[in-house]
This record gives C-alpha cells, sequence and structure tokens, in this order.
C-alpha cells in the first residue's frame, strides 16, 4: 500500500548557488521542491556589500526557469570593514534576511572573513538593534584545534562570548555537527537556532574514512562519531522549534572533489527530501517532518509559511541521478547509501 505525505512546501535556510554556469545547473534542483533558500554569499569575491546582494539576487532570478516559484533570500558575507549602516539599509530594504560569519580560514571561501571578532561588534550591535539574524559557520580555526574539536571549541571560546556581549542578537549555528552543538542551542532561549544538513544525519565519520577515502562525503565541519550523528537526529526528529532545515548543499566540480586537496561540500539539492522522509520514517516521525522541513525556519525569521504544499508518496525506488553535468564539469550528487522510496511531487 502506498503511503502519501503532504507538507507545506519547504524552504532551504542554507544552500549554496555559486555563480555563473554552476548557478544555472544547480538552482532548477532547489526550486523544484524548494520555495525558499537562504543563499549562501561565500562568492570569489564574496557578496559583501548591498549593491553586491542586489546584483547576485538578479543573477539568481534570471537564472531561475520558465514557471519556477522560488525566492531567494540573500545574506550579506560579514567582514571587518563592513558597514553598519549598508547592512541596516539593506535590512530596511527588505534585500538581505541574515549576516553570515565565517570565522577567517575556516571553510570554503572563507579567507575574507573574520579573524578579530572585535572589529565586528559595531555590526553585530546594529543587528541586535534591527532583529537582523546572524548565521555562523561555528568552527575555530586555529592549528592547535583538532579538526573533530573545532565546532565545540567554537561555542565555548567565541560564540558564547559574543552571545554574552550583544544582548538580542539573533542567532543560527550552520550546520550543526556536534551533541556540544546540540546541547548548546537546547540550553539556551529563543534568540538561538541551527541548521542541521541532510547530510549529517545520514553520514558519520567512518563513511568518510573506514575502507577508503570518499572525498564526497567530506564536508565541513567535518562528519562527527557516531553519538553525534544520533544525537543530531533525535534532534532534527524531536519537534524543536529551534531545529531546521539548512541543506548546506554545496556543488564543488568532481575534479575539484576527487583531488589530492579535495575541495569541501555534499552536494544534496537533488535527493534531499527523499533521504529527510527516510531518516524520519526511520526515527518514526514522519509527523515531524513539516516542521523541520517547512515551519520551524520560517517561524524564526518571521516569515509566513508558504502556502502550497508538495506530495511525499511511498513506492518503488526512486532513482537520482549518481551526478549532473553542469558548464563547468560534472557535480556527483550525495549518495545516502541506501535506497530511496519517497517520491517527491
Ligand atoms: N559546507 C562545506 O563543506 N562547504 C561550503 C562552505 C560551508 O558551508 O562551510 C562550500 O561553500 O562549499
Ligand atoms: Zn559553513
Ligand atoms: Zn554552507
Amino acid at each position: 500500500m502506498s503511503q502519501t505525505l503532504i507538507l507545506r512546501r519547504p524552504d532551504d535556510w542554507h544552500l549554496h548557488l555559486r555563480d555563473g554556469a554552476m548557478l544555472r545547473a544547480v538552482l532548477p534542483e532547489t526550486a523544484r521542491h524548494f520555495a525558499r533558500a537562504i543563499v549562501m554569499p561565500n562568492l570569489v569575491p564574496p557578496v559583501v556589500t548591498s549593491g553586491d546582494a542586489r546584483a547576485y539576487r538578479d543573477r539568481i532570478l534570471a537564472a531561475l526557469p520558465e514557471g519556477a516559484d522560488f525566492t531567494p533570500l540573500m545574506t550579506l558575507y560579514l567582514t571587518e570593514n563592513t558597514d553598519p549602516e549598508d547592512v541596516a539599509a539593506a535590512h530596511a530594504a527588505g534585500l538581505i534576511t541574515a549576516v553570515k560569519l565565517y570565522p577567517a580560514g575556516a571553510t570554503t571561501n572563507s579567507a575574507s572573513g573574520v579573524r578579530d571578532f572585535d572589529a565586528v561588534r559595531p555590526v553585530l550591535d546594529r543587528m541586535a538593534e534591527i532583529g537582523l539574524p546572524l548565521c555562523v559557520h561555528g568552527e575555530v580555526t586555529d592549528p592547535a584545534t583538532d579538526i573533530f574539536d573545532r565546532e565545540a571549541v567554537f561555542i565555548d571560546r567565541v560564540l558564547d562570548p559574543i552571545r554574552r556581549a550583544t544582548p538580542g542578537l539573533r542567532v543560527v549555528m550552520e550546520h550543526i555537527t556536534t551533541s556540544q552543538g546540540v546541547d548548546y542551542v537546547g540550553s539556551q532561549d529563543r534568540d538561538l537556532a541551527a541548521t542541521i544538513t541532510t547530510h549529517h544525519l545520514v553520514i558519520n565519520r567512518n563513511h568518510m574514512l573506514a575502507g577508503g577515502i570518499r572525498p564526497h562525503y567530506y564536508c565541513l565541519p567535518v562528519a562527527k562519531r557516531e553519538e553525534h550523528r544520533l544525537a543530531l537526529r533525535a534532534a532534527a526528529t524531536g519537534g524543536d522549534r529551534r531545529f531546521f532545515l539548512g541543506t548546506d548543499s554545496a556543488p564543488h566540480t568532481d575534479p575539484l572533489k576527487e583531488n589530492a586537496c579535495g575541495c569541501a561540500g555534499c552536494f544534496t539539492a537533488p535527493n534531499t527530501l527523499s533521504i529527510l522522509a527516510h531518516v524520519f520514517e526511520d526515527e518514526g516521525a514522519l509527523d515531524r517532518l513539516e516542521g523541520f522541513a517547512s515551519l520551524h525556519g520560517s517561524a524564526f525569521y518571521g516569515l509566513p509559511p508558504n502556502e502550497t504544499r508538495i506530495t511525499l508518496t511511498r513506492g518503488a525506488p526512486v532513482h537520482y541521478p549518481a551526478r549532473i553535468e553542469t558548464g563547468e564539469g560534472p557535480v556527483t550528487v550525495f549518495d545516502p547509501g541506501f535506497p530511496l522510496h519517497w517520491h517527491v511531487t
């Protein structure tokens, strides 16, 4: 017997769309299922001013397939030179939904990020005043901190002090990967939330490293031990409104992934919803999928939920392409390692 789930159309609260030919290839994969997405600003060069955000938004809208119903929600890349007034004006004009903090050197295209957190204090103060959320890539970057500990150390050493010094600042910890991330969000008030990716609900570090190195499972923050994956699954499927979907779908071409120094990022846009339905079914939480994918994020950002619906139907295995072609080369689609049965229409 086939089983059907009807959900409000989901949103993706953390997405990389890139630019140019890559943008044109990956955007339809998200627009097919999602109504809105927070678009990350880590282009080269990054999206740092309101003018950059407006121009990037226009390029995204121009790349949308005919008839697509998709709204990009823009972000600014926080640098030590960001002008608080430019941020406030972009917010007041409805141009941006958040500002993104990358510690310099933490991840893909983060070289223009923040080294000295005191240098961005005026921007953070202004954001707290106007209620504009800060999205955070939460990892320290000092070489002495083990890569598997970088998120937990960031919470204690950077994030908690910033939040204490900036009362009222609304923060989203992006792509949390640890039980410490889950616990920190759970212990705080409604000004703090977290996105969780699809892939971190599926893989732990063994999937990436045991029995051969699998570069398509390499992303940042890097997948952790199994106990952390289980904590993320409990948070995502537990119904707490502070946790919501941000796929962090992050396309890189195969030659850049399958490389002696491979890029970080998993491309999950095409099959994310089928995988999530599988995960929520496994956890006996299909009734909570709509909250995680379609309701909690918009509530945090103060936006109305989408009025349109998608239908998930459980049936014969559904096949997604192993990779998509882009004008820049092939991009491998994340392989969850199990057959998918949930069709999305
Ligand atoms: N997640 C990743 O591994 N990569 C992202 C950057 C990021 O979100 O940290 C990318 O832009 O490729
Ligand atoms: Zn990141
Ligand atoms: Zn990302």
